[in-house]
């Protein structure tokens, strides 16, 4: 679990995050959306440890990331996954190089164990037949694949996935979707996903916080944004034609 208390962050003049306060829970898969420039990558970015905030909290499993030492912060850098915008594999190394990187860097484990885990998570990840290929050689559903694995190699508590959808058919990211979400579910991981794609909110938000101008303007799960009257997030959900006819349907449907 990820509690945050009331967190500032600015850049010189420019007040980034307003005093963002929202828990999320482990298992569950929780969606930061908004428009772009409204905070989502540097409240992600704070999650991460990458950026520490001027004001508030970050609370890890009862871990006030402010009391951690050195050594300890840099452990628990190690219990989160990481899946970025664009996969970000390494070219010059097969899936299975990409995969075992952070085994390599940051266990002791031997080859063969290190080979047993890479394969065990590849087959979760339903990728059977690609260990040997180059990210230049299979699809981008594929390499989301091979970054989901790579993400959870170290079987972290912690899973924080940048726009993770980008670049993919509806089709294929909705299998993407799904399958982060059943691994958080699986290894009841805390999973944080930003996102731009109103699919995925619908399919696996069962937390969503929507910032807007730094500030939290709204949180609640997918069934509640059907409904919310708060013309920010409606404005922002459904500002295409065919996302108000899905809500007016959903809404008829339920009276
Ligand atoms: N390192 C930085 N230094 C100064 N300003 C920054 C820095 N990082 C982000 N910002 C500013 O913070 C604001 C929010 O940026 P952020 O990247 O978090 O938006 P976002 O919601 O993720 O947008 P997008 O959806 O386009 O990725 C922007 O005005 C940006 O210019």
């Amino acid at each position: 679990m990820i509690e945050v208390e009331n967190i500032h962050k600015s850049f010189g003049d420019a007040h980034v995050l307003k005093g963002i306060s929202t828990v999320f829970e482990d298992g569950k898969t929780n969606l930061v959306i908004g428009q772009s420039g409204s905070g989502k990558t540097v409240f992600l970015k704070c999650l991460l440890g990458l950026f520490e905030p001027d004001e508030g909290q970050i609370c890890y499993n009862g871990q006030f990331y402010s009391e951690l030492s050195t050594s300890e912060r840099r452990d628990l850098r190690q219990e989160m996954g990481m899946v970025f915008q664009g996969s970000a594999l390494f070219d010059s190394m097969t899936v299975e190089g990409n995969v075992m990187f952070p085994l390599d860097m940051f266990t002791n484990q031997t080859k063969a164990e290190m080979q047993d885990r890479v394969d065990f998570v590849l087959e979760r990840v339903n990728l059977i037949d690609a260990h040997k290929k180059y990210p230049s050689e299979i699809s981008g559903g594929m390499q989301k694949r091979v970054a989901i694995a790579r993400a959870i190699v170290m079987n972290p508590k912690y899973l924080f996935c940048d726009e993770p959808n980008s670049g993919l058919d509806p089709k294929t990211a909705i299998l993407i979707d799904n399958l982060i979400q059943e691994i958080t579910k699986e290894y009841n991981i805390t999973t944080i996903i930003n996102t731009h794609d109103m699919n995925s909110v619908m399919e696996i938000g069962e937390k969503i916080i929507f910032l807007k101008d730094g500030f939290k303007e709204w949180e609640g799960t997918n069934k509640e944004i059907f409904k919310t009257d708060n013309e920010a997030v409606t404005n922002f959900v459904y500002s295409s034609e065919l996302f108000k006819k899905v809500r007016q349907m959903y809404i008829e449907e339920r009276n």
